[in-house]
């Protein structure tokens, strides 16, 4: 049995112009210890499908499936306080801002002991325990004086090792890992993105990484899908993808990558994609 079984995913927003559809089919399903791509360009539906997974939406987004089960629990049928207890414990999520993730207001130390607390409910001495441990695995030196640091003394990349931290204080069986480098230096984005990889390993999570970057994907998955304008266009295992795109727009995807540009200006999806599908060269 997968992990994660969505089938059908649908999702709509209700606004002022009337219902859009920002989810439109998509089905999807992850191992345990595996690691599964999303990929594709921005708007394409990959965040709302994984927010409606972690029951994170505003109330004006619909959601619907024919199926939605996490270790054999169905989602779609969960009371409000069952998810409470199951997000952030059995399943996290790590975002792209993390600055603006974690709370300003509050130290690190802070926040990591809260989800020990309402998750695990450790006293206070194994919360500190379990904090220091948290941030040494993470990378971060010196944790026992980071612990009453505030998020704004802290570098970018350090705030999402803390994000990584907290995401992974319980041990979750699923990390959904939402454009994790995006918002860092180029240097500190290799840094976070092979700590992600250890820790995946290490702790044998199963891991969903949504990206739009092709290199990230290379890097990390073991299966890809690609999602465009909200459906699922092409599922894949990652060398298969590269090798022997089945799908238009995977093909446009490939061809856009900045390193096949040939001409004075970076090539963009659209050069490559006409009404009726892929058209092979960049115009
Ligand atoms: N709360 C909302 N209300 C209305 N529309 C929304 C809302 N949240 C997202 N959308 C729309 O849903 C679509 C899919 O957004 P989503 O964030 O999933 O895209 P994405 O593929 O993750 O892109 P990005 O990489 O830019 O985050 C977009 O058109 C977005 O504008």
């Amino acid at each position: 049995m997968p992990l994660l079984e969505i089938q059908n995913l649908i999702v709509e927003f209700q606004t002022a112009s009337g219902p859009f559809r920002a989810v439109d089919g998509v089905s999807l399903s992850i191992d345990q210890r595996e690691v599964l791509a999303i990929v594709g360009e921005s708007g394409s539906g990959k965040s709302v499908s994984m927010l409606a997974v972690m029951g994170l939406l505003p109330w004006s987004a619909k959601v619907s499936a024919d199926r939605m089960t996490f270790a054999g629990r169905n989602l779609l049928s969960l009371s409000v306080a069952d998810r409470r207890r199951m997000v952030g414990k059995d399943m996290a999520m790590i975002f792209q801002e993390p600055m603006a993730s974690l709370n300003p207001c509050f130290t690190v130390g802070f926040q990591i002991e809260e989800v020990l607390k309402v998750h695990l409910g450790l006293d206070r001495k194994a919360r500190r325990a379990r904090a220091i441990e948290l941030l040494k695995l993470v990378g971060i030196p010196q944790p026992e004086d980071r612990l009453g640091h505030f998020p704004h003394q802290m570098s970018g990349g350090q705030c999402q090792r803390v994000m990584i931290a907290i995401a992974l204080a319980c041990n979750p069986k699923l990390l959904i890992a939402d454009e994790p480098t995006t918002a860092l230096d180029v240097t500190i984005q290799k840094q976070i993105l092979d700590l992600l990889m250890r820790l995946q390993a290490e702790h044998g999570m199963a891991l969903i990484m949504i990206t739009h970057n092709m290199g990230v994907v290379a890097e990390t998955a073991d299966r890809v899908i690609v999602q465009y304008k909200g459906r699922k266009m092409e599922e894949a295992d990652v060398l298969s993808l590269f090798e022997n795109p089945k799908s238009d727009y995977t093909r446009a995807l490939l061809s856009a990558l900045p390193e096949n540009a040939t001409g004075d200006r970076l090539p963009t999806i659209s050069d490559f994609m006409t009404d009726g599908g892929f058209r092979g060269a960049a115009q």
